[in-house]
């Protein structure tokens, strides 16, 4: 018995052997695995093992949610990132981003962020979700020369048709509840260099308290904005888009901005402030435009100084007269607003691509504006912010001095009637004192210079033309 067990061990020589022949085996696979077989196919070869039991060992599952998808902004990623801060208490990494919430208040609370690599667990119905922000260096998209970020959101492979039918609509529904109640409204300024838009609080107190207008004018403005945002079903039922767009016209200094702020403040929407000679062609634009979120205003102010106006198409179509016009000309046209594809967001198919959105032009030259731009359709509402009339003279007083009587309110009335002023160049006058006397006094003293002027401009004009 104890012969025939020692006759199946094999001897030392043996496994010595075995041992020797598979190391000689091992340098000869070596060999040829590095000599023999190119670089490329060895890589293919070793990226198909790892695959193959990684994929056999691991049992979770990743989605990946870039930040652009076919050029424009993923919502799932936008919703991710208002979402995910909510669960910054259970990051598990040592650091957070910490920014100002408030450029103007230093003392205000500060803002935290997700850094890159930190990793953020959730727990949806009893499933374990790890969320991951990550960056890379973007190729494909000639638009984004920065990194492009993306998330990882990894869980157990039986989760996975759960994660896709309920957590992705879960986290939208979160995050549009979290931007309906949020605190800060956001002013957006697009920085070219970036390629990104940046944002700051908006805290301009102009509401339609402060704001003076003729009562109809503004009754009528807020019932259409009230409308406007009750107004989903209604717009899906006659297939419009949730949009609106509204033209304010007037000179300087006549309230068009601080219109633009009573709206955000009526409406609790965020502002993105578009210098549209930035944008250098229809799909940079198309590109800006489109990662912008829902429920905001999207304001492109001084329209008739950003070459979207009459005169821009008429040059267009001279070009040609001859080589030096022709270089002038060319040199204009590159820095001109791409109009068609402007219009193509305002009421085209891509104006579809956001909802509940509100599109402000402001402009101190409405006739400059190209006819196309005010087609009906185009821009739903016209608004004239004009010189100031005795009715917003009367409110600016109320706010300014809290007086709604005076002695000096018939003159100023009367000279308005006469005079053009603006209600910045009141509101300025307004401001010298407390004591209305002194102010009043300033005031008409202000429009009878200004009335003297305008007199003997009309008189040089009419020898002038006699
Ligand atoms: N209608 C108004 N009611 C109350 N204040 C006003 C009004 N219009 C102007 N103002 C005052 O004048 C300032 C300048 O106005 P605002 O910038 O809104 O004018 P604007 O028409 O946008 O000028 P611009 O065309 O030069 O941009 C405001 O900050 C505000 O104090």
């Amino acid at each position: 018995m104890a012969s025939s067990f020692s006759t199946k061990i094999p001897s030392l020589s043996a496994i010595f052997s075995i041992y020797t022949s598979l190391s000689a085996f091992t340098i000869l696979f070596k060999t040829i695995l590095h000599e023999i077989i190119p670089v490329k196919i060895r890589d293919f070869i070793i990226s198909k093992f790892t695959d193959y039991f990684s994929s056999y060992f691991n049992s979770n599952f990743t989605f990946i949610i870039e930040e652009q998808s076919d050029y424009v902004t993923n919502q799932t990623f936008r919703a991710a990132q208002v979402y995910l801060p909510t669960l910054l208490p259970r990051i598990s990494t040592r650091s957070l981003l910490v920014s100002s919430s408030d450029l103007k208040n230093p003392l205000a609370k500060p803002k935290f962020g997700i850094p890159v690599k930190a990793k953020i667990i959730d727990d949806f119905e009893g499933i374990r979700l790890e969320w991951t922000l990550l960056s890379a260096k973007d190729n494909d998209n000639p638009y984004q020369s920065k990194q492009k970020r993306y998330f990882h959101l990894s869980c157990k492979k039986e989760f996975r048709d759960k994660i896709m039918s309920d957590y992705f609509t879960y986290i939208a529904k979160s995050s549009v509840k979290i931007l309906t109640h949020k605190e800060n409204l956001n002013i957006y300024n697009y920085n070219p260099d970036c390629q990104r838009w940046e944002s700051a609080i908006f805290q301009h107190h102009t509401t339609f308290e402060t704001l003076a207008m003729e009562p109809e004018l503004k009754n009528t403005l807020i019932r259409d904005l009230d409308a406007f945002s009750n107004g989903k079903d209604f717009f899906k039922t006659v297939g419009r888009a949730w949009k609106r767009g509204y033209l304010l016209y007037g000179p300087p200094g006549t309230g068009k901005s601080s219109l633009v702020a009573a709206i955000a403040n009526h409406m609790n929407y965020s502002i993105y402030d578009l210098q549209i000679q930035s944008v250098q062609d229809d799909a940079m634009l198309r590109q800006i435009l489109t990662s912008t979120e829902n429920r905001s205003i999207l304001l492109i102010e001084d329209l008739d100084c950003s070459g979207a106006d009459a005169s821009c198409r008429n040059e267009h179509k001279d070009e040609g007269e001859n080589g030096k016009t022709k270089q002038n000309k060319k040199k204009k046209k590159d820095t001109k607003v791409p109009l068609s594809g402007l219009l193509n967001f305002v009421d085209g198919l891509w104006s579809s691509c956001v909802e509940e959105r509100i599109i402000v032009f402001t402009t101190n030259h409405k006739e400059k504006l190209d006819p196309a731009l005010l087609r009906p359709g185009r821009m739903d509402v016209h608004i004239l912010m004009d010189y100031c009339t005795p009715t917003v003279f009367k409110k600016l007083a109320a706010l300014y001095l809290e007086i709604k009587k005076h002695d000096l309110f018939e003159p100023i009335k009367k000279m308005l009637l006469e005079v053009k002023a603006t209600p910045a160049e009141i509101t300025e006058k307004l401001m010298v004192s407390k004591n209305p006397d002194v102010t009043l006094k300033g005031l008409v003293e202000f429009l009878e210079s200004k009335k003297m002027t305008k007199e003997s401009v009309d008189t040089e004009t009419k020898e002038a033309e006699a």
